[in-house]
């Protein structure tokens, strides 16, 4: 890498808040206490979180069942409501209830946003939805997903949990208020092989931790691979976020797409 894009790195790993060196057992401690430390805080008393099959949300999914455990043995009240958000019916929904038999949470609640996001399309449709309609709606599917996870929150006085890591968050790759959207994030600063490794820590299976990363936002196209969209492997994506060096060509797609997305890391632009 030259030193122009060594620079950046730097940068971008401090802005991340991307640790140097990663201890699982510490790493798993103190994300656990982060979450158990909220809700003592705020007096929340639940935490939302959408669980997809993937391995982002069955992590999080398991830190947050620990955490409220924890804080009922202290004499708390707190209780994690896990949310299967399909829309329609999913194509790897086994997935999803491996992950949720991982997670072992204390409430599960199956919202199907497709009525939802399909009434939206439709009520905007007559002013036109452009030649990329599929992704589009993908992004709505999303944001459906954290409006159901927010009216949950609101109910019973829970806080929403989101699985956003520093790999997701380098490449902008996330939905802007979608699965942006919430009030903690347990996974931050983690890349997607510590994600995994977290998970695995926690206990979770081979077929958890190795599954291929999707979005999976595409009705026409379900399952695509992130590492199809993203134009970078995870692979370099991490040994970025950790400090090694990767390709420059790698190196080059990381720093721009970073540099394009800042909007979706940032409060909205405020005049002054
Ligand atoms: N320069 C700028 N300053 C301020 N705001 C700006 C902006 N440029 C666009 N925007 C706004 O941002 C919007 C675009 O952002 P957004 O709506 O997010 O849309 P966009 O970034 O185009 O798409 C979301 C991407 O994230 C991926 N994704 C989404 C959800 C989950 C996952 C996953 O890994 O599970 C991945 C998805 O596959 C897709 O590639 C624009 O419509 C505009 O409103
Ligand atoms: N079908 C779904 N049901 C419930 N929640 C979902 C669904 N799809 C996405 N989400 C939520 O949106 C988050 C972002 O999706 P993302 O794909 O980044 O994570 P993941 O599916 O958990 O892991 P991976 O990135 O490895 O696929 C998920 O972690 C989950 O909280
Ligand atoms: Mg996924």
């Amino acid at each position: 890498m030259n030193p122009e894009s060594r620079y950046l790195q730097e940068l971008i790993i401090a802005e991340l808040g991307v640790p140097a060196a990663f201890d699982v057992d510490t790493e798993v401690e103190q994300r656990v206490e982060f979450l158990a430390d909220r809700l003592r805080r705020t007096g929340a008393t639940a935490y939302v979180l959408g669980i997809s099959g993937g391995v982002d949300s069955a992590t999080a999914g398991r830190l947050c069942q620990l955490a409220v455990e924890r804080v009922r043995a202290e004499g708390g009240q707190a209780t994690f409501v896990a949310m299967r958000l399909p829309y329609g019916v999913q194509a790897d929904e086994a997935d999803a209830q491996r992950s949720l038999e991982f997670i072992k949470p204390d409430e599960t609640l199956a919202v199907d946003v497709k009525p939802a996001t399909d009434a939206m399309v439709e009520a905007v449709r007559h002013s036109g939805l452009g030649d990329r309609e599929d992704f589009h709606v993908g992004n709505i599917k999303a944001r459906q997903r954290m409006v159901a996870q927010y009216l949950v929150a609101g109910a019973r006085g829970g806080l929403v949990v989101g699985t956003d890591h520093a790999a997701e968050a380098v490449m902008g790759f996330f939905t802007k208020y979608g699965d942006g959207a919430c009030d903690l994030t347990p996974l931050s600063g983690l890349s997607k092989r510590r994600v995994r490794a977290v998970g695995e820590w926690l206990g979770a299976s081979p077929e958890i931790t190795g599954k291929v990363p999707t979005a999976d936002l595409e009705t026409n196209n379900p399952g695509v691979p992130d590492e199809a969209v993203l134009g970078v492997t995870y692979d370099e994506i991490d040994s970025f976020l950790e400090g090694h060096d990767v390709d420059e060509k790698a190196a080059g797609t990381i720093i721009a797409t970073h540099r394009r997305t800042a909007h979706k890391r940032a409060v909205p632009l405020a005049f002054n």
